[in-house]
């Protein structure tokens, strides 16, 4: 019997959290939580999830601030940006939208985010806390998948999980933080061979290729967790959700599974970076005084 792993939800109950804790921080220190979202170019498809966030944390009572870069925008100039936001006080969090284009070293530029800013969790920093299993701000998808899993008991110290896809913002962390949470983790990806064999062997398959109906029903093990972490054209997941919920004993569906779990852990995250923000403010002026 397949039961769905619904993200709607438990996302809204962060949301609701975060917002009361942006409320309280407001009162208390006037300061409102300001994420800033990074776009360069002007792919239809990365606008609407900005603004998806931006509408998000204005519900919140999260304050947000627009960078779109044009797409021949250079690394030195994305860069610059970056550190310009990380040294502006009045932003709390930074989110560079993924992938850049191509002339762009995404690397270099998740680097420029200042790590007490990192609330999207991509810079190097983010991800070695990650894979050591200490505190610090989660890659927001991977990070909302495992509160995902968590919530809904999902057993993973000893569970086999196989990840597709290792993006620096989705796969690679998911399996950190599967790995952190004691599951023996398999990452595959555009040059594995085998990958459906490799896929019937998992209890828990987190799919983040960006294909649409990529992973199908014949590739899983009955009973298998299943996570769609894909968000492709037409709302429609990397997983054939119609085979896999005839296999799986847990689906997150798409829409309504990862995605809204995804944008709920960035607005924790910001509230998070502007409470410890305007903690070390308050000790350095208690400092100087
Ligand atoms: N719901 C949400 O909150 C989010 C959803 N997404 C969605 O998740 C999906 C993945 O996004 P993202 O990680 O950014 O994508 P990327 O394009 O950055 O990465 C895709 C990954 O899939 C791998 N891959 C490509 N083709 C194959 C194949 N045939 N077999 C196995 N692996 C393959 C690539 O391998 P290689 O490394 O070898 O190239 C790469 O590691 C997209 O649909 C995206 O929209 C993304 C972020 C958040
Ligand atoms: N640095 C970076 N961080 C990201 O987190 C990031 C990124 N780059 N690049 C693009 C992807 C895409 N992404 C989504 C977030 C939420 C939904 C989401 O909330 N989806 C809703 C549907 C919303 C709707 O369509 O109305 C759902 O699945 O139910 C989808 C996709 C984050 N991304």
């Amino acid at each position: 019997m397949t039961k769905l792993m619904i993200g709607t939800d438990l996302a809204a109950e962060m949301v609701a959290n975060a917002a009361d804790r942006a409320r309280v921080l407001q009162e208390k220190t006037g300061v409102q939580p300001c994420l800033a979202t990074v776009l360069v170019g002007d792919d239809p498809a990365s606008a609407t999830y900005v603004r998806m966030k931006q509408n998000r944390s204005k519900k919140a009572g999260i304050g947000s601030r627009s960078v779109v870069l044009p797409a021949e925008t250079t690394t030195e100039e994305l860069v610059a940006e970056l550190h310009k936001l990380s040294a502006d006080p009045e932003v709390h969090g930074i989110l560079l939208q993924h992938p850049v284009p191509a002339q762009i070293d995404e690397r270099a530029a998740f680097e420029a985010i200042d790590p007490a800013k990192d609330v999207d969790g991509v810079t190097m920093h983010a991800f070695a806390a990650m894979a050591f299993g200490e505190p610090g701000f989660r890659s927001c998808t991977p990070g909302g998948i495992l509160r995902l899993l968590e919530a809904y008991d999902v057993p993973i110290a000893g569970a086999h999980a196989v990840v597709i896809g290792r993006s620096p913002i989705l796969g690679k962390p998911a399996g950190m933080l599967l790995l952190a949470s004691n599951a023996t983790v398999t990452y595959t990806h555009s040059r594995t061979t085998n990958l459906p064999d490799i896929v019937r062997t998992a209890d828990i398959v987190v799919a983040a290729v960006g294909k649409a109906n990529f992973v199908r029903g014949d590739w899983l093990k009955p009973g298998a967790v299943v996570v769609d972490a894909g968000y492709n054209e037409g709302n429609v997941g990397d997983v054939h959700f119609d085979e896999a919920a005839a296999v799986a004993g847990l689906i997150t569906p798409v829409p309504g599974g990862v995605g809204p779990m995804t944008i709920a852990l960035l607005l924790e995250q910001t509230v998070d970076a502007a409470e410890a923000q305007s903690e070390t403010a308050v000790h350095s002026v208690a400092t100087l005084t």
